[in-house]
């Protein structure tokens, strides 16, 4: 059992590239907690420093209540399953579980028995004479998790171990995992850059962007109170709605939220009114998911300002509903692009390289480029997104009006920042 603290963290490489910036996280005793965040955030890197792997360049890793910083990996009691979780391929299944007890001095027998027992918990006991090559991924997985559980480690370290798999078997294990970490009480870090993976295992996570640290809690607290923009749209499928807004005061009504063509107000007794009107005549970022806005009949009677209405232009069958975009001609906001550091002007320029020598690789001629998007800074797509409802299904081509759920829609100041208090 052990408890994790990370207190400003840094990790520059050599080379001057900061991966992870002044990380501040505590994982509790016996937590699955999951570090998620898209390529190249630093998830990978934090987990290695916290194995010991790694060198942190700032800040201390606590272990169990001791700086850890230096303490060599063999003696942090800590396992780690990789995304090809690897075996020796020349020992059974039975042989890789046995091997760290066999390295530790155990009783043979005692460690055979543990060895069935565990074998069976992860669905692998009747291939434990089998050697790797002739199992299937998922098997393999099992097998590395078992060995890496089967000396009871304190810190169960996992980095990506589905992300080979098949999307059956990732949500079939991923089920199997999250249920024996918690049984057998190991603190267990887990890095994943999938968001339902996260939100499905975690107790609580950690969402992280160019080594910044942009949120953490449960999942149901990241979901419905995302700190920042990035957060709400990183864990937003489909994608939340971003709209650019500006905020007025207007007396007798409320606050105005300007998206341009379209309006919506929320009352003054809101109880954000407060924080919001900190941000009169501002540009402000509103957040509306695809579930919170409802298609109601043309005409049919709503609460001025809470009505935002579009022009359907495609329609997309997802089995169990229909999403449809609709062209509302209000500005967007595109949530990667907010809240960053400016990037230097040299990959501006490298991108545009990279596009000359695509089109010139197929050939086509300059005069054929598409017109330029409209769109000035973050603003890209312009549609509003949203579910249908099994039945009413709009036609392509129609006019829609969206009823909107004021009370679920999120705000954030132009920096990405939530504008009302997040609770965690
Ligand atoms: N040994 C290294 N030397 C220099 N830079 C590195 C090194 N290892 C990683 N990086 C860089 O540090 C950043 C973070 O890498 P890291 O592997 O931690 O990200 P990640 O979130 O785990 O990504 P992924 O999901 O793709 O594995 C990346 O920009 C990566 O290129």
């Amino acid at each position: 059992m052990t408890d994790v603290v990370l207190d400003g963290v840094d990790k520059v490489y050599p080379g001057g590239h900061a991966a992870v910036r002044n990380v501040r996280l505590r994982i509790n005793d016996g937590e699955l907690f999951v570090l998620l965040g898209p390529s190249g955030c630093g998830k990978s890197t934090i987990l290695r420093m916290i194995a010991g792997l790694e060198e942190i360049t700032g800040g201390d890793l606590w272990l169990n209540g001791t700086v850890a910083n230096d303490l060599p990996p063999r003696d942090r009691n800590v396992a780690m399953v990789f995304q090809e979780g690897a075996l020796y391929p020349h020992r059974t299944v039975k042989g890789n579980m046995m091997f760290p007890l066999e390295v530790s001095g155990d009783d043979r027998a005692e460690a055979s028995a543990k060895v069935v027992e565990l074998a069976r918990a992860l669905g692998i006991n009747t291939m434990i004479d089998r050697l790797p090559r002739t199992l299937s991924g998922g098997q393999r997985q099992r097998a590395a998790i078992g060995r890496a559980l089967i000396r009871e480690p304190s810190l169960f370290l996992m980095d990506e171990p589905l992300s080979s798999l098949d999307a059956g078997l990732r949500t079939e294990l991923r089920v199997e995992i999250a249920a024996l970490v918690r049984s057998s009480g190991t603190t267990t870090v887990y890095v994943t850059h999938d968001q339902v993976e996260a939100m499905t295992m975690a107790d609580r996570m950690a969402v992280l962007r160019d080594g910044v640290l942009e949120d953490v809690g449960t999942p149901e607290q990241i979901y419905e109170d995302p700190a920042t923009v990035f957060v709400a749209a990183f864990l937003s499928s489909p994608p939340i709605n971003l709209l650019q807004a500006t905020l007025w005061a207007v007396e007798g009504q409320g606050l105005m939220l300007d998206l341009g063509p379209q309006r919506l107000t929320l009352p003054w007794d809101d109880p954000r009114a407060s924080a919001l009107i900190s941000h009169q005549g501002r540009p402000v970022i509103v957040g509306i998911r695809p579930d919170t806005m409802m298609p109601i009949a043309p005409g049919s009677p709503a609460p001025s300002g809470t009505v935002l209405s579009g022009q359907v232009r495609a329609l997309e069958f997802h089995g169990h509903e229909w999403l449809a975009y609709a062209e509302a001609g209000i500005p967007t906001v595109d949530a990667n692009e907010v809240g960053r550091p400016e990037r230097p002007p040299v990959l501006a320029e490298e991108r545009a390289g990279l596009r000359d020598r695509v089109r010139a690789l197929f050939g086509r001629p300059a005069e054929a480029q598409e017109p330029a998007e409209e769109h000035a800074g973050h603003h890209r797509r312009s549609d509003l997104v949203f579910r249908i409802a099994p039945g009413g299904r709009p036609d392509r081509g129609e006019r829609v009006a969206l009823a909107v759920d004021l009370d679920r829609v999120l705000f954030f100041g132009a920096d990405g920042r939530r504008i009302t208090p997040v609770h965690r």
